[in-house]
């Protein structure tokens, strides 16, 4: 039975993960309530420390998961770029206060995106990224969650998501992925990096009204969306007590 006793939050992956190993998918998604989530996240302090679910500046895991990401992107350089007569476009899904677009996404796009649903992380968010923003390297910040997302053609060179696909249900993020095709520029990037469930199966997390998916099902929902896995590496350096956290680089099966 996949008991956990740690951390708290999707970051963390759950102190109180219901023994629920033998649920279907189903089962698991019908409970995720996205109310209950923005209530959970709306509660907690707009911070480093509290988006990232007690694992803030104090310890190891910002500054790993920066150097992992930017490990990462720069393995796959040579795997995407921007299209003809457009700019380095990024956008940065569940932003909560703005810690990936500040510390990693400004680094490696011209201007970027950033969207969260949660009042107070979107006011945070503008304090933290002030600098960026009187540069005009902050392009929209869409108040509203992923599943009321609607792309605009072809506008981004990197989508990157990150600790917040669990919120949705894998039909509402199969939707999302979908979107994500439309949104992207021609030879773009889309990458996921997220928790895996260490079960057999996806895990619900009854603090935040999310799931953690397992590798199997990422890969298995990837396919049926039309995306084609180009790499994959676990973050390294993180505290054994957390989930392992993946990265997921994917580009549409079919170009656009
Ligand atoms: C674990 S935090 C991660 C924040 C940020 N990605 C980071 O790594 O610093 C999860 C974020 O997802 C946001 N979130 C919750 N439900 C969401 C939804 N339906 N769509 C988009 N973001 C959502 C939360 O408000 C929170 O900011």
């Amino acid at each position: 039975m996949p008991v956990k006793e740690i951390g708290l939050g999707s970051v963390t992956g759950s102190g109180s993960q219901v023994e629920e190993s033998d649920l279907s998918i189903a089962d698991v998604d019908s409970k995720i309530s996205y109310s209950d989530a923005i209530d959970y996240w709306t509660s907690i302090p707009p911070t480093v420390d509290g988006v990232l679910g007690g694992f803030g500046e104090q310890t190891s895991v910002p500054k790993a998961d920066i150097v992992g990401s930017n490990t990462f992107i720069r393995k796959l350089k040579t795997r995407f770029s921007v299209e003809e007569g457009k700019v380095k476009y990024g956008i940065d899904f569940g932003a909560g206060v703005g810690r990936v677009t500040k510390d990693f996404l400004v680094k490696h796009c011209d201007k970027v995106d950033l969207l969260e649903p949660v009042v107070p992380f979107v006011e945070k968010m503008k304090t933290n990224l002030s600098e960026y923003i009187d540069e005009g390297k902050i392009g929209e910040i869409y108040q509203i969650p992923m599943q009321d997302w609607e792309p605009e053609p072809k506008k981004y060179y990197l989508i990157w998501c990150q600790w917040c696909c669990g919120q949705l249900p894998d039909n509402d993020f199969l939707k999302w992925l979908d979107n994500c095709k439309k949104a992207i520029q021609e030879n773009g990037l889309l990458v996921i990096k997220e928790n895996n469930s260490t079960s057999d199966t996806d895990i619900f997390d009854e603090v935040d009204s999310s799931k953690t998916r397992t590798d199997e099902n990422f890969r298995k929902l990837f396919k049926k969306a039309g995306w084609k896995l180009i790499s994959t590496d676990k973050q390294k350096g993180l505290p054994k007590e957390l989930l392992p956290v993946r990265m997921y680089a994917l580009k549409p099966e079919i170009e656009n």
